[in-house]
């Protein structure tokens, strides 16, 4: 049976899964703003994927008019893929509307901080944590993304699994129409070890490629570079502790190599950088770094790559 899905922020992640999912045959509803808003409404999505155009005519809203124009249980799920700097606004901003229901709410954002800022609104049981892995994706214009990857999908029940919980029928539908619209998909019982296990990567990769200019083959391969990044790979690691997530030496070595062997990916952070965006600084770095001092220790890499990240003139537009 089809599902109701309303995506929050249609750009590389959002509209790189909308396209997915409604070429399946889904009901998939956007929301956007601005000019890519207008070019959604106006022209369709459209989304370039290794090799393959989708061209989606799919209804498209601001926050403003969905809060008119649809109830929450109109849904499904309610997937957020915005920008982690974008959470906490757009959770305030819609905080009403999305208590008025009892739809749940999936986020698909990098970072371990997004999950808590939703439970705030909804409740954690209505949370389900996941994870966007395996892909690289961006707006390229208005109305247009590109993504390429294998684009897979980890979820799971937040902050964990109970015995029977109430979340696991809904997840394992999810699962079977994610991974018949072409979207690997697992479900875990133990989504925030994933979650930091994908922060490992995000913070090896994302502030340098933002600081340096380059893409994930290019740091990970470079022999100074692909220190650094093993080294801020290691203090997430460690901060992970923080939590009582307690990766280990085999997840830092798997990250690594997983990102090593990936694409030559343009990081988002990266992207966000050329395009004088906001960067998800705090959500990455920032937490790593909250955590180590937590725990009293230490975390040079990352503060040395955040403080000449802040210093190259990006400071004024941190979140
Ligand atoms: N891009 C990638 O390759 C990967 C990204 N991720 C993670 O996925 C998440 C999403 O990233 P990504 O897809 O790159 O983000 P994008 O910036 O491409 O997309 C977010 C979209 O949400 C929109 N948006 C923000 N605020 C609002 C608002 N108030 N009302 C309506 N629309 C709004 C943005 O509009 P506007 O442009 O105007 O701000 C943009 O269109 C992030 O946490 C990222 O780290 C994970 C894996 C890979
Ligand atoms: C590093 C990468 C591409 C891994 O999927 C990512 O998550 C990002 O660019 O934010």
């Amino acid at each position: 049976m089809s599902l109701k899905l309303l995506i929050i922020g249609a750009g590389g992640i959002g509209g790189y899964y909308a396209a997915r999912l409604a070429g399946a045959g889904h009901d998939v509803v956007l929301t956007a703003r601005g000019d890519h808003l207008k070019a959604i409404q106006g022209r369709g999505l459209k989304v370039d994927y290794e090799g393959r155009i989708f061209d989606c005519r799919l209804p498209a809203y601001d926050h403003a008019s969905l809060i008119q124009a649809c109830q929450p249980d109109d849904f499904d799920l309610v997937i957020v893929a915005l920008k982690s700097t974008a959470t906490e606004p757009v959770m305030t901003e819609l905080g009403d509307w999305l208590r008025s229901g009892t739809v749940p709410v999936l986020s698909l954002q990098n970072g371990v901080d997004n999950e808590p800022l939703i439970a705030v609104v909804v409740g954690e049981s209505r949370v389900l944590g996941g994870l966007a892995v395996r892909i690289g994706g961006h707006i390229t214009g208005p109305g247009e993304v590109f993504a390429e990857g294998v684009a897979q999908i980890v979820m799971g029940a937040w902050p964990e699994q109970a015995p029977a919980d109430a979340r696991i029928p809904l997840l394992d539908r999810l699962q079977t129409a994610f991974n018949l619209a072409g979207i690997p998909t697992t479900v875990t019982d133990n989504i925030r070890y994933e979650l930091w296990r994908k922060l490992v990567i995000n913070n090896g990769v994302n502030p340098l490629s933002a600081l340096t200019g380059l893409d994930t083959r290019s740091l990970t391969h470079h022999p100074e570079f692909g220190r650094i990044v093993y080294g801020m790979m290691a203090e997430t690691v460690a901060a992970s502790r923080a939590e009582g997530v307690n990766l280990s030496q085999q997840d830092l070595d798997e990250m690594f190599e997983l990102i090593s062997t990936f694409n030559a990916i343009k990081t988002s952070m990266l992207v966000d950088k050329e395009k004088g965006r906001p960067l998800e600084l705090d959500s990455i770095a920032g937490a790593v770094q909250r955590r180590c001092r937590q725990l009293g220790i230490e975390a040079p890499y990352t503060t040395t790559v955040s403080a000449l990240l802040v210093h190259s003139g990006t400071g004024d537009r941190l979140a």
